[in-house]
């Protein structure tokens, strides 16, 4: 197949990716949106016969926009603009989860500083303010009281850009000292692994362990789901363990339930492809191949209709 790439920075994940596509044979056509440029009707990326291109932009701004572009000529690509759209938000990505019916933390959205205020006073301490985009826990914030709360809420207002001046508010949820990350392509879990630290942002990016985990039938099931709630793709799955018992080790697993806090869709693999026994880019380009595949014979029907 062919296969094109979107990117920015060739990062490790991508390097990877890159190496099994050519060790099987695929040729690949590297896209940098830096240099690009996308008109209404076309693009000076060559893009003409592409059967797939996987987009692995950094910023989201990129990859949304980029997307929307290739998607509007007709070329297939992964993940879908409607997925990022819905991903590369926190507000629209837990709606989506709650549409869903899918465990999620409960959350509210505000548009004042005195609105966040009172939705922060009802979950009680501690509770977490969020930016609605961003990752790698940036801005994130755990409030322990009212004199934090106000100071945040007022540093957001007077300092913030446009996305901070929307307050989204979560219960926080009393974890493990771990969560449990789900790489899944359309609902198929790939690889899974803990995130474990100390601090109560556990993702890996903030220096946290990883671990490989076992999905027990209620995960699974939850991560498929959560993967249809955002329309499916190449995902990554965040999850936290519920019910856990204080004193029980957390690698004992035991968790009475899960609570889906986030679905993200330009997902980073390098830490689950070394956390598990899992070939990560080899079940990646599996998906890959059949994806391409797949679009090709939809795109050949709807040719002879
Ligand atoms: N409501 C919550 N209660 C307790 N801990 C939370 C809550 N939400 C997030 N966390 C912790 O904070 C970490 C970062 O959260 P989240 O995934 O929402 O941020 P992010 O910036 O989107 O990170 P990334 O996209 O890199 O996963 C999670 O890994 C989890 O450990």
């Amino acid at each position: 197949m062919h296969v094109g790439i979107l990117y920015s920075r060739i990062r490790r994940d991508e390097k990877l990716l890159l190496n099994e596509l050519r060790d099987r044979g695929h040729e690949v056509e590297k896209i940098d949106v830096r240099t690009e440029r996308f008109g209404l009707e076309s693009t000076t990326a060559a893009v003409d016969d592409l059967d797939i291109v996987v987009d692995r932009c950094l910023s989201t701004s990129r990859s949304l926009y980029a997307t929307r572009f290739l998607d509007s000529y007709g070329v297939p690509v992964v993940n879908s603009p409607e997925t990022g759209d819905v991903c590369a938000d926190k507000a629209k990505n837990s709606l989506a989860l709650a549409e869903a019916d899918v465990p999620t933390p409960a959350t509210e959205v505000a548009f004042t500083k005195e609105a966040a205020l009172e939705a922060i006073e009802e979950f009680g301490y501690p509770c977490v303010l969020k930016p609605v985009t961003g990752s790698w826990g940036r801005l994130m914030a755990k409030i322990d009281s009212r004199n934090a709360a106000e100071a945040i809420l007022e540093h957001k207002e007077t300092l913030g850009h446009y996305e901070h001046k929307v307050f989204y508010v979560q219960e926080f949820v009393d974890k493990p000292g771990r969560d449990v990350r789900v790489l899944a392509v359309d609902g198929e879990p790939v690889a899974a692994m803990t995130r474990s630290s100390d601090h109560w942002l556990t993702n890996a990016a903030k220096g946290g362990e990883t671990e490989s985990f076992d999905l027990d039938e209620r995960a699974t099931e939850l991560v498929e789901r959560a993967s249809d709630a955002v329309g499916g793709g190449m995902l990554g799955v965040d999850l936290m363990e519920v019910g856990v018992d204080a004193d029980a080790d957390p690698a004992d697993g035991g968790a009475e339930d899960y609570t889906v806090h986030e679905v993200n869709h330009t997902v980073e693999f390098k830490a689950l492809d070394s956390a598990t026994d899992v070939d990560v880019p080899a079940r990646i380009v599996d998906w890959l191949e059949a994806k391409a595949a797949e679009l090709t014979d939809e795109r050949a029907e709807e040719a002879s209709a």
